[in-house]
């Protein structure tokens, strides 16, 4: 089993009250170590190819919108395709306001614009998956991130409110309905590819679509700063995302890599879509036709941000993977677990990465019934 990495309990390199301060490190001819990443890890320019439409195909959801068959028809063989392949597509026409688009990324950029001690006003508590972090300072404390994010729930529950109150206190603004706008925007945009994502299973039109009705979701703004030492740093690590599935808004920086084989590509930039990709449940649920996608991000001389909305079943459900896909020749791959167990497993005893499935399941298998 993979090494269980040391938590925030471990005394980190640095102490959390260390300031993230990407412009005064920047300055600096070479970064503190728990900022540089193994050079395997390193990014490469060969790494800056733009992946082409067979390896993140884009799908145009107009004819989906308009019940329009032969439209549905070929967006759903495309998905088919990029979900038995590397794992992601991209969706244009999507549906989304392009306005609410801006209005979100605009308060973002707000927010990360702020003084660092006001953002830590909301900084996660350790153990939760919500708050703001910088640099995941005092949670980790080697190959550390250079990114600073906001994480909220949007439901079942929403938490909005509380962490921007925290960081905003009653300073009359519009963060709150922005980020609650384009959460429950996110929410209809992720049913409504359930049902693509059934079809394109050859499962009823309706059938992930009733699993997700009740969900739990997950609304994280990640900024990423200016990096002069981009050959060493990351703004996120080879990962997979634990969830069901992710949307993912980025604006026009490239950033965004997948692994290909024995390579990374990156997804080229287009505010007008969204990058959609199967996370860990879903290739549970589907046990394993579809696997989530390996990837990561990379920092660059310009600061970078994106919106990722992530999309899971609610705490107590049990995933498993579904019968439609049990037969002899195809056991069951997966012991059955919760998403509240899978997301405890992440914040308390395994830091993400490209293995956080695999080694769940060895650890479900050790600790029956888990913590
Ligand atoms: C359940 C979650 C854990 C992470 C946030 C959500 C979905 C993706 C996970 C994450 C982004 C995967 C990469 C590593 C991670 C630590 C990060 O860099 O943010 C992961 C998140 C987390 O554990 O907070
Ligand atoms: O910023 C991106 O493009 C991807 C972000 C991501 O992978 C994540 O938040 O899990
Ligand atoms: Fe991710």
């Amino acid at each position: 089993m993979a090494a269980l990495f040391p938590l925030d309990s471990s005394s980190p390199a640095i102490p959390p009250t260390f300031n993230f301060s990407p412009a005064a490190l920047n300055q600096a001819a070479t970064l503190p170590a728990c900022f540089l990443w193994p050079v395997s890890e390193c990014p490469r320019p060969e790494h800056a190819r733009f992946a082409e439409d067979d390896e993140v195909p884009t799908v145009d959801l107009a004819g989906f919108w308009q019940g329009d068959d032969e439209g549905i028809g070929i967006a759903v063989e495309k998905i088919q395709k990029a979900c038995t392949g590397l794992g992601v597509f991209q969706i244009i026409n999507h549906g989304v306001d392009l306005d609410v688009l801006k209005r979100v990324h605009n308060e973002a950029s707000r927010l990360f614009n702020l003084p660092l001690d006001q953002k830590q006003r909301g900084a996660r508590v350790s153990g939760d998956s919500f708050g703001f972090t910088n640099s995941f300072i005092g949670r980790y404390a080697s190959n550390l991130p250079w990114k600073e994010t906001l994480s909220l729930q949007i439901t079942p529950s929403s938490n909005v409110e509380t962490y921007l109150q925290k960081i905003y206190g009653d300073e009359d603004n519009h963060a709150c309905s922005t980020f609650k706008k384009y959460g429950s925007d996110m929410e209809k945009l992720a049913l409504e590819l359930m049902e693509l994502l059934a079809l394109s299973l050859e499962l009823p039109r309706d059938r992930l679509k009733k699993i997700f009705k009740k969900n739990f979701s997950i609304l994280r703004a990640n900024y990423f700063p200016p990096s002069k030492h981009n050959s060493q740093t990351l703004g996120i690590g080879p990962h997979t995302d634990p969830i069901s599935l992710t949307i993912l808004h980025q604006d026009n920086v490239p950033g965004l890599q997948i692994h290909k084989e024995d390579t990374w590509i990156t997804v080229k930039p287009n505010v007008n879509a969204f990058v959609i990709n199967i996370g860990d449940i879903f290739q549970v649920l589907s046990n394993d036709r579809y696997k989530s996608m390996e990837h990561r991000v990379v920092n660059s001389l310009h600061e970078r941000k994106s919106f990722a909305y992530f999309f899971s079943p609610t705490f107590e459900a049990l995933v498993v993977p579904l019968p439609e896909f049990v037969d002899l020749e195809n056991p069951c791959r997966y012991k059955e677990f919760t998403w509240a167990q899978y997301l405890t497993f992440t914040q308390k005893h395994y830091r993400s990465d490209t293995n956080t499935l695999l080694a769940f399941q060895d650890y479900l298998a050790l600790n029956d019934p888990p913590e």
